[in-house]
C-alpha cells in the first residue's frame, strides 16, 4: 500500500495523521517533510505493524523510545514511567528554590526515567542523588545520565533508604510519588505503565504520609507533585504550601522544614 493510502486509512481507524508521520518517518529513517513530499512511496510493512501496536493504545513514546522533557530528549522504555508535562513544573520550582537558596545536594525519590534529576543537574549544577524501587528505573536513569554526562549516584531501593547515612547533608528533597487511588480507572494509555509508579494507596496518599511519617525534614526543603484533588489533606499534613500547574489545578507541594 502507498503511504498516502496508508495514512487515510489509519486517519479513518482514528489514528492522527501526525503520530502516524512519526511512526512512518522513523521506519524509513526520514524526516516526516521527507514522507509527505514522497507518499506514493510503498509504506514498509514494519511501518504498518508499528501503527497497528500504536491503535491498540500502546504509549507512542515507548515505540519511538524516547521522550522530550524540558526542551531535551530523553531515552525511555516500557517499564518506566512516561515524564508528564506537569513535572517540568515540579522541576521548574526545584530550581527557583536551589538558585534562591544556594542548594548544593539534591536527593530525588523515585527517579523513573530521570528525567528531574538529570534536568537539576543540568539547570543548576548541584550534586545528585536518586533512588527507585524499580531497578529498570535505575538502569534507564543511568542511561539517561550517561548521554548527558551528568554524574549522579543511584541507589536501588525505597525512598531516602539507600542514603540513609547521607540524609543529612541532602538540602532539598525532590519527588513526583504515585498519588493515584487504588480505584481509580485510568486511560487505556496508561494501564502499559508500571504499577509501582502510579498507584499509592486507597486514597493515593500513601506515599506522603509514609515519607512525612519517617524522615525527619528539618532544615530541608521538600518539593513533590500531587494530584489534583489530594492539595487540602497535604496541606493538612504536612503544612506546606500548595501551587497549581498551568492548567489552574493543584498540582505541587513545597514543605520547608523549619
Ligand atoms: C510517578 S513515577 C515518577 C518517575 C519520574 N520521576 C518522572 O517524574 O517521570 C514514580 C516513581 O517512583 C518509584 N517509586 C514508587 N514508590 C517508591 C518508593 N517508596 N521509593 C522509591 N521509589 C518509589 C516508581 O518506581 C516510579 O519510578
Amino acid at each position: 500500500m502507498k503511504i498516502s493510502e496508508v495514512l487515510k486509512l489509519y486517519k479513518e481507524k482514528g489514528l492522527p495523521e501526525r503520530e502516524a508521520l512519526i511512526l512512518i518517518s522513523k521506519v524509513l529513517e526520514r524526516s516526516k517533510e521527507f514522507v509527505i513530499s514522497h507518499d506514493e512511496l510503498e509504506c514498509p510493512e514494519q511501518a504498518i505493524e508499528l501503527l497497528e501496536k500504536r491503535l491498540t493504545g500502546y504509549p507512542l513514546q515507548y515505540i519511538l523510545g524516547e521522550v522530550e522533557f524540558f526542551g531535551r530528549k530523553f531515552y525511555i522504555e516500557e517499564g518506566v514511567l512516561i515524564p508528564r508535562w506537569e513535572t517540568e513544573g515540579l522541576v521548574e520550582i526545584a530550581i527557583d528554590l536551589i538558585r534562591k537558596n544556594g542548594i548544593k545536594k539534591v536527593l530525588e525519590i523515585g527517579v523513573g526515567s530521570g528525567v528531574i534529576l538529570i534536568t537539576l543537574a543540568l539547570e543548576t549544577g548541584v550534586e545528585c542523588y536518586g533512588t527507585d524501587i524499580n531497578p529498570k528505573a535505575i538502569e534507564v536513569t543511568r542511561k539517561n545520565s550517561q548521554m548527558y554526562d551528568v554524574s549522579c549516584e543511584l541507589k536501588l531501593g525505597e525512598y531516602a533508604e539507600p542514603f540513609i547515612e547521607k540524609f543529612d547533608e541532602f538540602e532539598l528533597i525532590v519527588s513526583n510519588p504515585p498519588y493515584v487511588r487504588a480505584d481509580a480507572v485510568l486511560p487505556i494509555e496508561v494501564q502499559y505503565e508500571p504499577p509501582d509508579a502510579l498507584f499509592a494507596g486507597k486514597d493515593g496518599l500513601d506515599f506522603y504520609k509514609k515519607f512525612f511519617e519517617r524522615y525527619n525534614i528539618q532544615g530541608k526543603i521538600v518539593v513533590m507533585e500531587i494530584g489534583e484533588d489530594q492539595g487540602e489533606a497535604l496541606r493538612k499534613l504536612t503544612g506546606g504550601e500548595i501551587l497549581k500547574d498551568l492548567a489552574g489545578k493543584d498540582r505541587y507541594l513545597v514543605v520547608i522544614g523549619n
